[in-house]
């Protein structure tokens, strides 16, 4: 399949976050995050699964940096466990998680592979929970007294810093649907875990500046929404959940407002925060995935709209349909909706789960994988061709990892890994993007 072409400075990545596949969870004075507590509570997770082992990079990472090297990327996105730093959410930074993540940023630096930290990838820890979680205002000035110590520790070696992965999902997921930890099911009743942790990516992107970082953006998941019919109560439902889904993230960050129709759902005050939130910042990161299908509630429905499935792509064992030209056509809307007040672009993820198997011959075939990371690809090319400024892209994922409430069925990794052995086996779309971002 031809390779689409890209600017000899695009930047080429691969994502991770911590939980997925540090494991190691009671090691190195790490608190429990609600993600133990999810893991440990029956019934949250598909078999029982947990991670306290996951795919063991807390002792494996010089293999796994090995295995960068040989892909040839860029760069890498990890994130860094907040429990590790402060096991009690607060206070004094825990000196054995400060130089695990040493040792891991000088490796990554050593193999000419470029850190991009991720401060928190939903693994809050358990205290901050106890003490309300993204429900309280609290909670983000606590993660800006982090962000000020990982600033101090890592600004002179990390290029890129995220203070938070998708808070969409630590929204829906974790608060209002209660499929992710910490479990809540609050319906609309969540929207000021929005607002709290936009004031939190705000103060920290302050707390990072002041500690001399560069390069700081977002990874927020954004997906087109689709109305199933072209009514007008269709397309009115589409506009609300496009409210709730893409523009409660992307509106407070970028354009210093929120969406209208959800300011009765947000906090007392919310717009005294908006100043301290819009932060300017030196790229916009997307992840993105897949579509979303919508239309307008049935009888009974308390909410303004209903999700509708996406039909007629093929689909990954995760049930996401594949819509590359989904992903330009979010590019391109963004930069018409943005304009100046979008900044550079980076895919800070994307990326598919099939049921891959090592052969006897000790090959993983995927080409369903290859043939989702050309097609995305080449939508990211389009989206360039039409003005958007994109400047990188990072796989999701570089491992095969625990894909939280799912555990560890979906493999999402360029990389096998076996979680009986810990044997690491690169995919056949692990070489199809190593000759890609090695020009080959
Ligand atoms: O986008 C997300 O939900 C997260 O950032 C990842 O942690 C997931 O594992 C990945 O996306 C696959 O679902």
């Amino acid at each position: 399949m031809e390779f689409p072409t890209f600017p000899p400075d695009f930047l080429w990545g691969v994502s991770t976050s911590a939980f997925q596949i540090e494991g190691a969870t009671k090691e190195g004075g790490r608190g429990p995050s609600i993600w133990d507590t999810f893991t440990a509570t029956e019934g949250k997770v598909a078999r029982g699964e947990n991670a306290d082992v996951a795919a063991d990079h807390y002792h494996r990472y010089p293999e796994d940096i090995a295995l960068m090297a040989e892909l040839g990327v860029d760069a890498y996105r990890l994130s860094i466990a907040w429990p590790r730093i402060q096991p009690t959410g607060s206070g004094r930074p825990n000196p054995a998680g400060l130089s695990f993540y040493d040792k891991l940023i000088d490796a990554v630096c050593e193999a000419g592979i470029a850190p991009v930290v991720t401060l928190y990838h939903w693994d809050s820890p358990q205290v901050i929970e106890d003490d309300g979680g993204w429900l309280s205002r609290g909670t983000a000035d606590r993660f800006a007294e982090y962000a000020a110590i990982l600033g101090a520790r890592f600004a002179d070696r990390v290029k890129l810093w995220i203070p938070l992965n998708e808070p969409m999902v630590m929204s829906i997921y974790g608060y209002a649907i209660g499929e992710y930890a910490p479990g809540k099911t609050l319906l609309l009743d969540a929207i000021p875990t929005a607002h709290h942790q936009a004031l939190a990516h705000g103060k920290a992107v302050q707390a990072l500046r002041a500690a001399g970082a560069t390069g700081v953006g977002t990874a927020n998941n954004h997906s087109p929404v689709w109305p199933a019919a072209d009514t007008p109560a269709d397309r009115a439902a589409g506009a609300w959940l496009d409210a709730l889904i893409n523009r409660l993230y992307a509106d407070p960050v970028l354009l210093g407002s929120y969406p209208e129709e959800l300011h009765p759902y947000l906090p007392e005050g919310f717009a005294d925060d908006l100043p301290a939130i819009a932060q300017p910042l030196d790229f916009y990161g997307v992840n993105y995935y897949e579509p979303q299908g919508v239309a307008a509630p049935g009888e009974g429905n308390p909410l303004p709209f209903e999700l509708r499935p996406i039909e007629g792509y093929p689909m990954t064992t995760n049930d996401s349909p594949i819509v590359p030209h989904g992903l330009r056509e979010l590019l391109v809307s963004f930069h018409e909706r943005y304009r100046d007040r979008l900044p550079p672009v980076h895919i800070t993820e994307n990326g598919c789960s099939f049921a891959d198997e090592v052969d006897a011959d000790g090959t993983v075939r995927d080409p369903e994988r290859v043939d989702f990371l050309a097609g995305h690809l080449g939508a990211v090319r389009e989206a360039m061709d039409a003005g958007v400024d994109v400047r990188g892209y990072f796989v999701w994922s570089l491992l095969d990892n625990f894909e939280w409430s799912k555990g560890y069925a979906p493999r999402f990794g360029l990389v096998h890994v076996d979680y009986e052995t810990q044997r690491r086996t690169p995919k056949d779309s692990f070489h199809w993007y190593r000759k890609l971002v090695r020009h080959e």
